[in-house]
C-alpha cells in the first residue's frame, strides 16, 4: 500500500526538468527517504511473515520427526494416530494462510495446499480420533494421566494430550452421551489447563455443570440388552467344563493347521473388557498329534464344530509371502469405509470401524488359494461371499453382533440375496496386534488373539437353520498395532446336502 502511494505522490505532480534546477532536487531526497522506509517496512511485514512459516515449519518438523523415522510403529500408537490426525485437520489445514498471496510463487504454493488438504484429515476425522481415545480409556480402564503423557500400557508416544484436546475428546463424548466419560475428561482438562488461545476454564465448565444430570442419567445400556437376548438360551443350556483339546493336521508333512477346540463354557459375563480368559497362543509341539491327509483333516475339522481356533500353521515364510501379497493386492483397490445399517439409515457407522475391500478369487492366486483352503478344510465348498477384507482404524473395533441375519433382521426385510443365510464365518488374521484387537465371543467366554496367518472358524447356524445366538461376537478396539483381517463367509446355497439338518431345531452342527 505505502509503494503505491508514493507513486502515486509522484505521478501526481508535473514532470520537471529535474536537472534544471536544485530547489526541486531536495524534494528527490525526501522521496528516496520515503522509498526506504517503505522497503523496509515491506521487509519487516515479509520478515515477520517468514519468521511466523519458519516458527510453524520448526513445530511441524518436531512433530514429524519421530513419525518418520518408523512410520509403521509410529501409526500403531492411538496418541500418535490422534496427533496425526490432529496436525492435518488443525495446523496443515492452515497453511495456506501463512503464505504470501501476492507472488506467482507463492500463489502456486498456497493452490498446491489448498487442492491437497481437500483429501487430507479434516474436523470429522479429529471428532472421530478425539472418540477413538475416549473408547480406548474406558474399554481398557486405562490410567488417564499416563494416557495424557502419551504412555498407553507402557507403550510410549512422542505426543501428549493437552488441555484443549481432553477438551475436544470430553466434548466428542458428551455428543455421544456417554456422561460419564465427558466428566472424567473435562476433570482432566481442567487439571491441565494453561491460559490459551480457544478455551476458557468457562468452556470447560459448562460441561461439568451438568454433573447432576450425568449422574441420572440412565442410558440404554447396550450390554443389558445383548443378556437379555440371550438369556432364554442360557437357561436351556447344559453347562460343560471349560478346556481346550488342541490338535495338529499334517498335510504332506506340513502343518496345515492346528485346531484349538474348546468346550463351550456357560457365564453371564457378555461385557467384552471382563473377558480376560485368552486362548494359548503358543503352541507346544509335544502337542502334535498324527500326520493326517486332506481328508482325515477334514474329517477331524467336521467333529469339532463350535468355536474352533485353527492356526494356520503352514511355515511361517510362507504365512508371510501370503499375508504381503494379499496386502499388496488390496493397494490396487479402493478401502471403504465399513458401511452398515444404522438409525440413521445406511451409510457410515460407529459400530465398527474399520476400511474393508471385497476381493475375488480372480483377483489374485492368493486369494483364490485362500478360498479353496478354506473351502477344503471346512468342506464347506458351496456359496460364499468374495473374501472381505477389513483394516481397523484409530481404536477399531466392531461392536457384539451376529454375521448372520437375526430374526429382527428378517422382520426389518433385509434380504439374503439368492444365495441364503451366512451359515459359517473363518475370520483370518493378516496381522497380529500388539495390544488390543482380539475377538471375542461372549457365550463361551474367550478371546481370540490375532496370530498372523491364523483363523476362527465357527457355524453362525443350526443345522436347522435358526441362528446359534451363542455366536455373538466382537471385535474389541485396537489399541495398540495395525489390525488386518479378512472374513470368508459360507451362504446356505450349496451346503444342503454337505451339512444336513439334525431331528431337531438345536441339533448341533456335526458332519457325518
Ligand atoms: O475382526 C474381528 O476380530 C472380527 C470381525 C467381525 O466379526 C466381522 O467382520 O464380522
Ligand atoms: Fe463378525
Amino acid at each position: 500500500f505505502l509503494v503505491l502511494l508514493n507513486f502515486a505522490i509522484i505521478a501526481s505532480a508535473d514532470k520537471n526538468d529535474w536537472f534544471s534546477t536544485t530547489a526541486g532536487m531536495q524534494n528527490l531526497i525526501d522521496v528516496e527517504n520515503n522509498f526506504l522506509s517503505t522497503l523496509e517496512g515491506y521487509i519487516e511485514g515479509m520478515q515477520m511473515s517468514l519468521d511466523k512459516i519458519k516458527t510453524f515449519k520448526d513445530i511441524m518438523r518436531k512433530d514429524v520427526i519421530p513419525a518418520v523415522s518408523d512410520p509403521e510403529v509410529y501409526i500403531g500408537h492411538p496418541i500418535n494416530q490422534y496427533a496425526l490426525i490432529k496436525r492435518f485437520a488443525l495446523k496443515w489445514s492452515r497453511v495456506g494462510e501463512l503464505l504470501d498471496g501476492y507472488s506467482r510463487k507463492g500463489k502456486e504454493t498456497r493452490a498446491q495446499y489448498h487442492d491437497a488438504i481437500k483429501m487430507l484429515p479434516n474436523e470429522d476425522d479429529m471428532i472421530g480420533a478425539a472418540e477413538a481415545i475416549a473408547r480406548l480409556q474406558s474399554y481398557y480402564s486405562l490410567n488417564m494421566d499416563d494416557l495424557t503423557n502419551g504412555n498407553v500400557k507402557d507403550v510410549t508416544s512422542p505426543s501428549l494430550l493437552n488441555s484443549k484436546d481432553c477438551f475436544r475428546i470430553g466434548k466428542s463424548a458428551y455428543t455421544n452421551r456417554r456422561f460419564d466419560l465427558c466428566e472424567i475428561w473435562m476433570n482432566k482438562s481442567l487439571e491441565l489447563y494453561v491460559e490459551q488461545k480457544g478455551i476458557t476454564r468457562e468452556n470447560i465448565w459448562s460441561y461439568l455443570k451438568h454433573k447432576i444430570s450425568f449422574k441420572t442419567y440412565q442410558g440404554v445400556n447396550q450390554t443389558m440388552h445383548i443378556n437379555a437376548f440371550l438369556e432364554d438360551d442360557t437357561n436351556n443350556q447344559e453347562s460343560s467344563t471349560a478346556g481346550y483339546d488342541i490338535i495338529l493336521i499334517y498335510i504332506n508333512s506340513e502343518v496345515l493347521l492346528v485346531l484349538f477346540i474348546n468346550r463351550i463354557a456357560h457365564t453371564q459375563n457378555y461385557e467384552y473388557k471382563k473377558i480376560n480368559s485368552t486362548l494359548p497362543k503358543n503352541i507346544t509341539l509335544h502337542l502334535l498329534q498324527n500326520s493326517l491327509t486332506l481328508p482325515q483333516a477334514h474329517f477331524v475339522f467336521q467333529q469339532y464344530t463350535h468355536f474352533v481356533q485353527c492356526q494356520a500353521a503352514w511355515s511361517k515364510k510362507s504365512v508371510n509371502v501370503f499375508v504381503n501379497i494379499l496386502i499388496q493386492v488390496l493397494l490396487f483397490y479402493q478401502l471403504l469405509r465399513a458401511n452398515g445399517a444404522s438409525s440413521d439409515g445406511f451409510g457410515k457407522i460407529k459400530y465398527r470401524i474399520s476400511n474393508t475391500a471385497w476381493l475375488d478369487d480372480k483377483d489374485s492366486s492368493s486369494v483364490k488359494r485362500l478360498s479353496q483352503r478354506l473351502a477344503d478344510v471346512t468342506g464347506l465348498t458351496g456359496s460364499s461371499e468374495l473374501l472381505q477384507v477389513a483394516n481397523y482404524g484409530m481404536a477399531g473395533h466392531y461392536i457384539a453382533h451376529f454375521d448372520a441375519m437375526t430374526p429382527d433382521d428378517r422382520n426389518e426385510n433385509y434380504e439374503y440375496g439368492n444365495t441364503g443365510q451366512r451359515i459359517a464365518t473363518a475370520l483370518v488374521y493378516l496381522s497380529e496386534v500388539q495390544k488390543g484387537g482380539s475377538t471375542a465371543f461372549f457365550y463361551p467366554n474367550i478371546v481370540a488373539e490375532p496370530i498372523k496367518g491364523s483363523a476362527v472358524f465357527w457355524y453362525n447356524l443350526y443345522p436347522s437353520g435358526a441362528l446359534d445366538k451363542r455366536t455373538l461376537h466382537a471385535a474389541c478396539p485396537v489399541l495398540i498395532g495395525n489390525k488386518w483381517a479378512c472374513n470368508k463367509w459360507f451362504r446356505e446355497l450349496g451346503h444342503e446336502f454337505v451339512r444336513k439338518c439334525g431331528l431337531f431345531q438345536n441339533a448341533e452342527n456335526r458332519m457325518f
